[in-house]
């Protein structure tokens, strides 16, 4: 998929950031903290990971229905992902279990958090300021209210191990609204990203006030939002990583190995002449075709869930 986006669409990745971070991408653990408003938006993290060589061990904390999507929810499961059912009475044992395993994790892994918990839609983010509201916090123009739960919780579990908070923002030039149909249509898209290093040793320990301090993120991480509308960049110099090679050897290796025997395979099928062999064969492909196509679809807001409009409280305070 990395390959799709770097290679077939030639989607454009720059990195905002200050050069005095930049050594550190890739050669420490850190906790990034991204929005939640584009469907390639998870495309665009692998791609950064892949260019700073930590797409191997690239963690996220996601929502447990993407367990179950095929090959990629598999593989998930293998690489230790951090699976949460956004039900903070189940998840705060299960989730704090999950990043213990990863305090002696043997390579350098980033460990992502979309902390608003769901892709902002405007219905989901009108509600989420009826929250802030009635907590008395600021509205946020272009993000949701945080969610800080998992937040405290990761900060507690990878404090010693993680050694920074990565404060990224994204954005897409020209009001592009990329997908990932359209990347498999080899659309280009402009990512461009800013990214803040940030101490661990400067989130506070206690809950209460790690709350208020990514409250206090959200808003400044809104702030950077409106400077990128008025202006068409982020502050700060571009630093960007150059486009590694490695996932488009990686894909014409496996499409070799792979395409080739089911292109033996196929061939050997058309010539049986047997109508009922024919007939299988088109409905398996048929079948992989549709599958795949629900897999694009668990990218699009469209199809989200009801996370943020179903759960929000009337009267929170
Ligand atoms: C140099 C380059 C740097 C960076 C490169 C960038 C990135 C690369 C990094 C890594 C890439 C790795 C992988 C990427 C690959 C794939 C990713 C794909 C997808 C996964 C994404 C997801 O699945 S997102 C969904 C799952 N994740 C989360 O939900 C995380 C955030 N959520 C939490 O932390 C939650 O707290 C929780 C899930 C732990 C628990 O959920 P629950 O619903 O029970 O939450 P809360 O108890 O917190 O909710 C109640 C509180 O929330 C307030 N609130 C706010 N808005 C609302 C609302 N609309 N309705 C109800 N309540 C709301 C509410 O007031 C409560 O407040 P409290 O004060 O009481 O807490
Ligand atoms: C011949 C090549 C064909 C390649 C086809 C590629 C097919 C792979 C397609 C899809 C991979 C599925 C990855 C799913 C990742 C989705 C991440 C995501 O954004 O999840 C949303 C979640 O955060 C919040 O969900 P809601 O907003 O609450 O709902």
């Amino acid at each position: 998929m990395v390959a799709a986006l770097e290679w077939w669409s030639g989607t454009e990745c720059t990195l905002y950031t200050d050069p005095k971070s930049y050594p550190l991408y890739g050669n420490e653990n850190a906790i990034v903290v991204l929005n939640h408003a584009f469907e390639i938006d998870f495309l665009c993290g692998w791609t950064f990971c892949e260019r700073f060589g930590v797409l191997g061990s690239s963690k996220v904390l996601a929502k447990k229905e993407l367990a179950y999507v095929p090959v990629i929810g598999w593989m998930w499961y293998f690489l230790e992902i951090v699976f949460c059912k956004r039900k903070w009475e189940e998840d705060r044992t299960t989730v704090a279990q999950s990043l213990q395993n990863l305090q002696d994790y043997p390579e350098n892994y980033w460990f992502l958090l979309y902390c608003e918990g769901t892709r902002f839609t405007p219905k989901k983010h009108q509600i989420s300021m009826q929250v802030a509201e009635g907590k008395g916090l600021p509205q946020l123009k272009y993000h949701l209210l945080p969610r800080t739960k998992g937040f405290y919780v990761t900060v507690q579990n990878l404090r010693g191990t993680a050694a920074a908070v990565y404060d990224s923002t994204l954005n897409f030039r020209n009001n592009e609204v990329p997908t990932l149909l359209g990347i498999l249509n080899g659309k280009k898209y402009h990512a461009d990203l800013y990214v803040r290093r940030i101490p661990l040793e400067s989130v506070p320990d206690d809950e209460a006030e790690c709350a208020a301090w990514l409250h206090k993120l959200y808003q400044e991480k809104d702030s950077f939002q409106d400077h990128y509308t008025r202006t068409g960049h982020f502050p700060g110099p571009i630093m960007s990583p150059p486009r590694r090679p490695w996932s488009l050897i990686n894909w014409l290796f496996w499409s070799c190995v792979v395409l080739y025997p089911l292109g033996l395979l196929l061939a050997q099928l058309l010539s049986s002449g047997s109508v009922l062999t024919i007939t299988a064969a088109g409905v398996v492909c048929s079948s992989v075709s549709m599958g795949i196509r629900w897999m694009i679809g668990q990218t699009e807001i469209d199809k989200g869930s009801n996370y943020g409009i179903k759960t929000a409280p009337l009267n929170n305070n």
